[in-house]
């Protein structure tokens, strides 16, 4: 990555900069900054409010009870829950059709091109990180692809409260507060510039702020927790950190009009996308995270495979860690399985970079194997020849109409 973010986030001075080699975009960030009283001036202009609450369906769940009588809901199940709460609200905004250009009359004066800044912005660091996504991005529309850009430019700035330079100074309080800065940008109030952008998208389409929260959580778990007791554990962690990205993205990318599947059933697709990109991570990086001490590997497989803690870190690929990884390879590919369904179902124009996507990733599973399981001190990955044939391929598949 030829860009590193960095955030400082004290209670005296909130801000974000960014910091890289090609660091034009970090002067103009720094020339574009706005404050927070004139954001809030500029967004009450624009008439953002919070979104209307969401009726709740965890009655519609099957639920088994502890011995104390209280409901025990699976990760699978509680997830579900935050999948059928977006898929309510898109279907219930849907029918009004009340975020469709919903711009209100009079725009405070200069507000558009600040936003058009921010749009930019975002688009400069998504181009940064993600390259191959951010050509994906450009066959969407334009206002789904800003907002595209504004969703991913504040996963990767979460993200990186955990996973970048400042990651040891990151304390529970510091998410508390990034926490209330999403709350802020919900309700109109963004921080800074690229939360402006944020701001912006979630009044235009209608997006839940639950996987947003749901996000930062699965950062707050990864600052005390490196073990997972089974799959029910890793599951929520995976939601957390990225099923949560499916979650926010179809409301932007949009369902296609002739679609036949139900709301529920396309949120569920991204939501296994999102799950079978991070076990696809988690596998490919399991000498990395040993490194730092972490194992996000269900311990009650690794037990019953005749394996421990201590055999990650010695790292010796041997047979029982073979099959291991065949089961582990196994159930990631069950969830791209299932996300595979829900992509045709997606609007045409954003078909292209979610195939891409999906195919790009999933090759990573099968380096994996080729590099016959070892993944302690091999990291796989999928050479250009490779990344370059995927996307004719996932430019064909797009075009197969829901
Ligand atoms: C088209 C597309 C992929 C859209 C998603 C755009 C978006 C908002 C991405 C945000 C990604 C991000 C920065 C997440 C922060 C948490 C994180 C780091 C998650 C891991 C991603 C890969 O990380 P990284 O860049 O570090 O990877 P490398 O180490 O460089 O390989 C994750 C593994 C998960 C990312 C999850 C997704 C991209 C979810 C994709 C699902 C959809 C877009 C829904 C598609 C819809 C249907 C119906 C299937």
């Amino acid at each position: 990555m030829s860009v590193a973010l960095m955030w400082v986030v004290s209670p005296t001075s909130e801000v974000s900069i960014a910091r890289g080699k090609n660091s034009s975009f970090n002067s103009n960030f720094n020339k574009a900054q706005m404050n927070r009283r004139n954001l809030s001036c500029m967004n009450a202009c624009l008439g953002y409010s919070r979104l209307p609450p969401i009726i709740s369906s965890m009655n519609m769940i099957a639920a088994t009870y502890t011995p104390a009588g209280e409901i025990a809901l699976s990760s699978e199940q509680k997830v579900y829950d935050v999948v059928l709460k977006q898929a309510a609200l898109v279907k219930r905004q849907l029918k009004s059709r009340e975020y469709v250009e919903v711009k209100p009359d009079i725009i405070h004066p200069g507000t558009l091109s600040v936003l058009n800044e921010a749009y930019d912005r975002c688009g400069e660091v998504c181009a940064e990180y993600a390259k191959t996504f951010y050509l994906g991005t450009l066959l969407m529309t334009p206002e789904r692809r800003r907002a595209i850009w504004a969703i991913y430019v504040w996963c990767r700035r979460t993200d990186e409260l955990v996973d970048g330079p400042n990651a040891p100074h990151i304390t529970p309080t510091a998410l508390d507060r990034w926490q209330a800065r999403l709350e802020d940008s919900f309700r109109g109030r963004p921080f800074d510039m690229l939360d402006a952008a944020l701001s912006d998208t979630v009044c235009t389409f209608p997006v839940d702020i639950q996987p947003f929260r749901d996000m930062i959580e699965g950062m707050r778990m990864d600052l005390w927790k490196s073990r997972y007791e089974n799959f029910d554990e890793l599951y929520l962690y995976c939601y957390y950190v990225a099923g949560t990205v499916g979650l926010m993205s179809v409301p932007i990318m949009g369902i296609a009009p002739e679609s036949q599947a139900t709301t529920e059933s396309v949120y569920n697709a991204a939501l296994a996308l999102g799950l079978a990109n991070q076990l696809t991570n988690i596998l490919r990086d399991v000498g990395e995270d040993a490194r730092r001490g972490r194992i996000y590997l269900p311990q009650d497989e690794l037990a019953q495979a005749g394996l421990s803690d201590d055999d990650i870190f010695a790292g010796k690929v041997t047979d029982k860690w073979r099959i291991f990884m065949k089961k582990q390879i196994q159930r990631a590919r069950k969830f791209f399985d299932d996300a595979e369904e829900g992509v045709s179902q997606l609007s045409s124009a954003s078909r292209w970079p979610v195939w891409a996507s999906l195919l790009l990733y999933r090759q990573i599973l099968d380096e994996i194997e080729e590099n016959d399981y070892n993944n302690f001190t091999r990291r796989a990955y999928v050479n250009k020849p490779k990344k370059i044939l995927a996307l004719p391929i996932a430019y064909a598949k797009s075009l197969v109409k829901a």
